[in-house]
């Protein structure tokens, strides 16, 4: 019906997230609650908890349920209809799990309505009260462990689509079991952030999602199931010990558009949903991410979010130590290709407020204005009249491409040899167009083999809070050189708006025939209008400026090298 609406949620680091939409992909509503500012009492910073000595980084997760209960009751203030809404999906911040514990099922099937759900669930429905973070690094054993065991980075991420990362939920289980020994012993269910989110909505643990289930180094891609022999190894022990987690993870379901059901009846009680609201497989955040676009070959998103990433879809898994493959969200025999970066808008902002504390902007109402003027005012490269390049690298925290410690360096490159920066870095000036240069370098040095032979993209999509920023746009486009330009997804949030999408296409998509349904790429061809969601905002390959660019890469490749081996 035409005034059926549709809702994408989006449990992501900082925020959680919502965009309700119409049959026509029109947005109706779009809320948030902020971790930090709406749910103080968790006291995070941006949204985790960082425990430096040993590299571990986590979060709260009755805070996410509490912020959960805010952001419905936001819904609610602002005349939200919750009795239209037909499906729902959403996405989750990838790799963070959560252990249910023995009376977890109970209690999600016995919600009281006049409550809100945080006090009923925490902690009794938990076994660890914390939920291990993506920036997380704590599990470099696990990993050495697990990549020694099976063969290699390269055996592993022909299995499972990434060599063991530390992040990846295989070797966080690992460390769980290692740590707290007896909370892994008390731990009834493990979900992902995305499916312990569906979980919420459905009253019942929820399977794991097909996309989302490859971030953890345990799912065998290609044969599409577990790959027992690493389970074995995360589980320790024996055949009983392996037996116990595979149900401890339990199913994974294959169709991302399935009704895995009604909505809880607690929801229809206390907000009024419909009885018949239709619960879709919650995704990770970068599949959904990728749901947001009618995306064609050579075409790449950019997410500019608290992590940068990088994401193509594409029908080839073709794997490499160096990203990641993750079976697609909605369509089988498609595949998402990504690359990830811990130190994407944290680092941005640290220059940032280097910048405007030795030069303040008179422009008070952007706290970017000194930054971009800084990055724009300097040549591709900081090239000297001499022909000396700047190359610098940004990690304020620990990196996962390059595998490397937190730190700074600045080097100057002649064309032929490097060398360590000394006093002709003007910083941090010179840093604004250095870190935009080399967040783009590292991606164009790595996404290369998955675009064309000559690793030029046809459109750049840039999405997240980033994206707003003209200079980061700019610098993207003469980077990476797109031959039809940069363009902004105009809706900020585009993995709660794929979320919606997806929900939208689950209830409506076509029967073609028994089993077999209208795909996710022909149903949102058909009614995405270019015109109003996007716009051009860089116009992309500038002859001269990418094969400058290109000539660096070398040397940009080697100041990675000396990052990771200092
Ligand atoms: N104008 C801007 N220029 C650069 N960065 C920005 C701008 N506006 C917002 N951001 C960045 O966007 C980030 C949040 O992006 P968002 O996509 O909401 O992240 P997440 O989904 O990871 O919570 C913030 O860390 C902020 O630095
Ligand atoms: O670890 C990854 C992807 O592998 C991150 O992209 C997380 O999924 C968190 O994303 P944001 O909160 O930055 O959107």
């Amino acid at each position: 019906m035409s005034d059926d609406l549709f809702l994408g949620f989006d449990l992501s680091t900082q925020q959680i997230k919502v965009i309700a939409i119409n049959s026509k992909l029109e947005p109706v509503l779009q809320a948030y609650v902020e971790f930090d500012v709406d749910t103080p009492e968790y006291k995070t910073h941006k949204g985790v908890y960082t425990n430096t000595e040993l590299n571990e980084v986590f979060a709260p997760v009755a805070m996410w349920i509490k912020a959960f209960d805010i952001l419905l009751g936001k819904m609610q203030a602002a005349g939200f209809n919750f009795a239209k809404v037909r499906g729902i999906s959403g996405a989750g911040q990838q790799h963070g799990s959560v252990f249910w514990s023995a009376e977890a099922e109970r209690l999600l099937a016995s919600l009281n309505p006049d409550l809100p759900l945080e006090p009923q669930l925490s902690p009794k429905a938990f076994s660890h009260d914390m939920s291990p973070n993506w920036q997380d690094h704590s599990t470099a054993e696990e990993c050495d462990y697990l990549e020694q065991k099976v063969g290699g980075a390269e055996v592993l991420a022909q299995i499972t689509g990434s060599k063991t990362h530390h992040r990846f939920t295989g070797p966080q289980i690992m460390r769980v079991r290692h740590r707290h020994p007896s909370r892994y012993e008390d731990t009834a269910r493990i979900s992902l952030v995305s499916s312990f989110f569906a979980s919420l909505l459905l009253g019942a643990i929820a399977p794991l999602d097909v996309s989302d289930v490859c971030g953890m180094n345990l799912w065998d891609i290609p044969n599409e199931k577990f790959d027992e022999e690493i389970i074995q190894l995360v589980a320790g022990g024996g055949e009983d010990e392996k037996n116990e987690l595979l149900h401890k993870l339990g199913k994974v379901e294959p169709d991302g558009g399935k009704n895995l059901g009604p909505i809880n009846d607690y929801y229809v009680k206390r907000y009024g949903f419909s009885k018949d609201c239709a619960i879709t497989p919650i995704t990770g955040d970068n599949p959904a991410t990728i749901l947001a676009l009618p995306l064609r070959p050579l075409d790449v998103i950019v997410s500019l979010g608290t992590s940068t990433t990088l994401l193509v879809s594409t029908p080839v898994y073709k794997t490499s130590p160096s990203y990641h493959m993750f079976s697609h969200p909605t369509s089988k025999g498609l595949y998402m290709g990504m690359l990830c970066y811990c130190n994407g808008s944290l680092a941005r902002e640290k220059v940032r407020d280097e910048i405007n504390a030795v030069k303040p902007s008179s422009d008070t109402s952007d706290v970017w204005a000194s930054f971009n003027e800084a990055a724009l005012s300097l040549p591709p490269l900081g090239t000297t009249a001499e022909g000396q390049k700047k190359l610098g690298i940004y990690f304020p925290l620990p990196e996962i491409v390059p595998d490397c410690k937190a730190g700074t360096w600045r080097f100057i490159s002649d064309g032929t040899a490097l060398r360590e920066a000394r006093n002709e870095w003007d910083v941090p000036l010179a840093d604004a167009r250095a870190i935009l240069e080399s967040q783009n370098l590292s991606m164009r040095l790595r996404a290369g083999p998955l675009l064309s032979s000559t690793g030029q993209p046809r459109r750049v999509y840039v999405v997240g809070g980033g994206s707003r920023n003209p200079a980061i746009c700019q610098v993207t486009g003469e980077v990476l050189g797109p031959s039809e330009g940069v363009y902004r997804l105009e809706l900020s949030n585009a993995c709660a708006l794929g979320s919606a999408y997806k929900a939208l296409w689950a209830v409506q998509r076509k029967v073609i025939r028994e089993g077999v349904y209208e795909s996710f790429e022909d149903f949102l061809s058909e009614r995405w209008d270019e015109k109003t969601m996007i716009n051009n905002v860089d116009e992309g390959y500038r002859r001269g400026v990418w094969e400058k660019y290109g000539a660096a890469l070398a040397a940009f490749d080697e100041t990675e090298k000396f990052a990771a081996n200092s």
